[in-house]
């Protein structure tokens, strides 16, 4: 499958932390996972990608094109973007939060995209049926992260980005949300989510990037990379690699 994401000698600096000539190659219909230990850089990447940095050198590319000769019009209709916190201002029921997804369908403020079918489908999907109406201050932090995936799905961008896809998550909700995103990319599209969970990631993400203090400390498919020696690289302890009895994919236990 063609790389439809390429991040190229990438440089950010906060002063103290830098993302240090990051490479990422993301080909379509990928599930990507960006895993390592706190503090690694994961956001800040996430949040280069998604524009909302900007890097001091280097370059990333979205169908080959220069990120930063794209309008964000264009760009919100190729990739969505769930952050790990979002706090709106506003007192917006969720049926508005789903709604923000087809902004970049917009051609005046006025007109409305709104179609409470594909709400109704995509709250659907996140086990969420009837809240539409219910005013998102109000719900939990694991039910506010499943609206905000449901708005990347009506979105209905390519590529779908998310900050810590479990965050927030009880485990069965985790296992849903995953499983759901897994199937989108079976359907084509392209996921890049940052994990803590590892387990999560070597059993769904077909490719893995291992980041601390913002450099790659290793990549490649979860079942050859997610061994000991790596993981003791990555978060500095002994852990137990096993091989998962039914699933035949490497989990991490202590
Ligand atoms: N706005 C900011 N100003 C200054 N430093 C920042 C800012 N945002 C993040 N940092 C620093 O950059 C480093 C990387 O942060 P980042 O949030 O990208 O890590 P992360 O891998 O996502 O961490 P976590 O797993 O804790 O979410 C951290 O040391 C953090 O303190």
């Amino acid at each position: 499958m063609k790389e439809i994401l390429k991040v190229i000698d990438l440089n950010f600096s906060y002063g103290n932390f830098g993302i240090r000539n990051l490479n990422l190659k993301i080909k379509g219909g990928q599930f990507v996972g960006i895993i390592g230990p706190n503090g690694a850089g994961k956001s800040t990447t996430l949040n280069l990608i998604a524009g909302l940095l900007k890097p001091y050198s280097g370059k990333i590319l979205l169908y080959d094109k220069d990120i930063r000769k794209l309008s964000r019009k264009y760009i919100a209709s190729k990739i969505s973007f769930v952050r790990q916190e979002f706090n709106p201002t506003f007192e917006f029921k969720v049926k508005d939060i789903i709604e923000m997804g087809a902004l970049h369908k917009k051609t005046s403020f006025f007109n409305t995209f709104e179609d409470s079918t594909k709400i109704k489908e995509c709250l659907s999907m996140v086990e969420l049926s009837g809240y539409e109406d219910r005013y998102f201050s109000t719900l939990s932090g694991g039910e506010q992260r499943r609206v905000l995936i449901a708005r990347s799905i009506y979105q209905e961008t390519p590529v779908i980005i998310v900050d810590e896809l479990t965050a927030h998550l009880d485990i069965s909700h985790a296992i849903q949300i995953v499983e759901i995103l897994k199937k989108l990319t079976l359907n084509g599209k392209t996921v890049l989510s940052a994990f803590h969970n590892i387990n999560v990631a070597s059993k769904y993400c077909d490719y893995i990037y291992a980041l601390k203090d913002g450099k790659v400390v290793f990549e490649g498919v979860p079942s050859k990379v997610i061994n000991k020696e790596n993981i003791k690289k990555l978060y500095e302890k002994e852990f137990y690699i096993i091989n998962h009895p039914v699933h035949n994919y490497p989990v991490v236990t202590f």
